[in-house]
């Protein structure tokens, strides 16, 4: 019995295990500076005249946090568990896999501490300085090597859809921090972009949007797409549907950014056109959105009593939301209502908490007791319970901001008969100061529930071991 075990070949879930554990725990610190920023707007004295606990540092310490370490982790995750799966093979090189990891938490560490001190490009989503990026790059490289190079050992001749995803979020995000980050290094931690005046927005803006569309999208689209069908025991609902939607979707996000730039030095032209393709870029999101969602038909009882799923299924609802609002908000005269004010923020957190954070719990709740030998997370209750506060903190956050957000156009845009302002800047401040106050307490509604989750996880594993996956034998039908 015990020779015959050996022989058995088993996945490599190590790395899946170290990510899934990390994000959760960046999770909860990025979440937890989230709430500190937010209570900074609130009550201005927490700055506390100390420099790297300064809102203007440690906001992109938020964004970092939660994109790149709690969004990435997970991402590496969900993509290594599924790629193997999926080609019912091992990871290709495992040792490069471990590098990924170990790399990536570094990257972070290197985040976390530069970003307070003040380094910074300047450079949004993309603030770290040049020998961060480098070693960002190799781990990116080599990321895609093994991910591309399990696809290449794979088993089954099918490429399964989950892995187009994931494998187009590698492709273009390698492409994007590459152009977008090239500078010339003026000292260890200091450097100038290669790129000058309006072709430096330009460049960081094809980035940024980008990084929305191939980050924070395509990757957890690839989620979507084997968690959704997983958990709720039903086959895609439109396979087709999913090749159409993911190249009308790829092929679409790259010429949108513009919509970043309205009223700008960037030619007019540009403008239009980024608007143009954010309109249509509508259609392929909502291609996305109904095959996750009707995967459940003829399993809507499911939603009932498995919070596990609703989890994922209320993510493709916020992805809908934030995928009709982002189209509106790019038509030029909504725009000039709509930019520089908080709505902006509200239409972000409806993606990043609503989407990109309940389809990431919804994900690591499915793996954690797989990984750990158990069969089910230490509490269903408290899945149960989380959901609900991250819910309704999403409400309270994205509620807060729209009214706030519309409200600061419109004060900013009032004027008295003889054509001065109707209001000061400091008075929209002042009328912002009750929306403030509500969207901490949603974040803090939010943060509770991945605390809960980072206590759930902790007990499941814990009490579990770290287990080794036997790969079932191909059936040759498939081979
Ligand atoms: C069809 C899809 C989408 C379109 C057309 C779109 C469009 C827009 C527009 C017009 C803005 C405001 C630009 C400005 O006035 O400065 C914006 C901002 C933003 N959107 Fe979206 N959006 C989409 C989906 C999403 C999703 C799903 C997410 C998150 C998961 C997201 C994340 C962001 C972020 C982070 C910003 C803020 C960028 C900044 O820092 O200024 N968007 N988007
Ligand atoms: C407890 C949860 C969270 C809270 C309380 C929170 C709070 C905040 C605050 C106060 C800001 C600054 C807004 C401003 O400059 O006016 C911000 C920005 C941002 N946050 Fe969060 N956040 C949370 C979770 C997340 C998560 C999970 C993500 C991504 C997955 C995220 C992505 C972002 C992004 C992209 C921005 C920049 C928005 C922009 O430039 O328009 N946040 N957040
Ligand atoms: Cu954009």
């Amino acid at each position: 019995m015990e020779t015959a075990q050996a022989k058995v070949a088993h996945y490599d879930d190590t790395v899946v295990r170290q990510f899934t554990i990390m994000s959760v725990v960046w999770g909860v610190v990025g979440m937890l500076v989230g709430v500190f920023i937010a209570a900074q707007l609130t009550w201005p004295e927490l700055n506390f005249g100390i420099p790297w606990l300064s809102y203007g540092r440690l906001r992109p310490l938020h964004t970092n946090a939660v994109i790149f370490a709690f969004g990435g982790c997970g991402l590496f995750a969900t993509s290594y568990w599924v790629v193997q799966r999926t080609c019912q093979t091992r990871l290709f090189l495992p040792k490069l896999a471990a590098f990924t990891f170990w790399g990536w938490q570094l990257v972070i560490v290197a985040a976390a501490i530069s970003l307070p001190l003040g380094y910074t490009s300047a450079k949004e989503y993309a603030e770290l300085e040049w020998p961060i990026d480098i070693l960002i790059a190799a781990v990116w490289v080599s990321y895609a090597i093994v991910f591309f190079g399990t696809i290449g050992i794979r088993k089954v001749k099918h490429i399964y859809v989950a892995n187009w995803f994931f494998g187009s979020f590698i492709i273009a995000v390698a492409l994007l921090h590459i152009v977008n980050s090239a500078a010339i290094p003026a000292g260890f931690m200091k450097s100038y972009s290669a790129y000058a005046g309006v072709q430096d927005a330009m460049v960081q803006w094809w980035y940024g949007h980008n990084a929305v569309g191939f980050y924070l999208t395509t990757g957890f689209l690839g989620m979507m797409y084997y968690f959704i069908p997983k958990q709720a025991g039903r086959p895609v609902y439109s396979y087709r549907l999913s090749i159409v939607h993911f190249w009308a979707l790829i092929f679409t996000y790259m010429w949108a950014g513009p919509h970043h730039l309205h009223y700008t030095a960037l030619p007019d032209w540009t403008q239009s056109v980024g608007m143009v393709f954010s309109l249509i870029l509508l259609a392929p999101s909502w291609g996305g959105m109904i095959n996750g969602i009707m995967t459940l038909s003829g399993a809507w009882h499911k939603l009932r009593d498995d919070p596990i799923l609703r989890f994922l299924i209320v993510s493709l609802s916020f992805y809908g939301m934030s995928t009709f609002e982002g189209p509106m908000m790019s038509i030029k005269t909504v725009n000039a209502l709509s930019h520089y004010t908080d709505w902006t923020v509200g239409h972000v957190h409806a993606g990043a908490l609503g989407w990109v954070g309940l389809i990431t719990m919804g994900s690591l709740y499915y793996l954690v007791p797989r990984l750990f030998g158990k069969e089910k997370m230490h509490s269903i209750k408290a899945i149960e319970l989380h959901f609900w506060l991250a819910t309704i903190g999403i409400v309270l956050y994205i509620a807060a901001m729209w009214i706030a957000g519309v409200m600061q156009g419109l004060m900013w845009r009032a004027v008295n008969p003889d054509g001065t302002l109707t209001y000061t800047f400091v008075e929209s401040v002042k009328a912002t100061y009750p929306f403030y106050a509500i969207r901490f307490a949603g974040g803090v509604l939010y943060l509770a529930g991945m605390c809960i989750m980072a206590w759930n996880v902790w007990v499941t594993a814990i009490s579990g071991r770290s287990v080794k996956l036997p790969i079932p034998a191909v059936n040759p039908a498939h081979a």
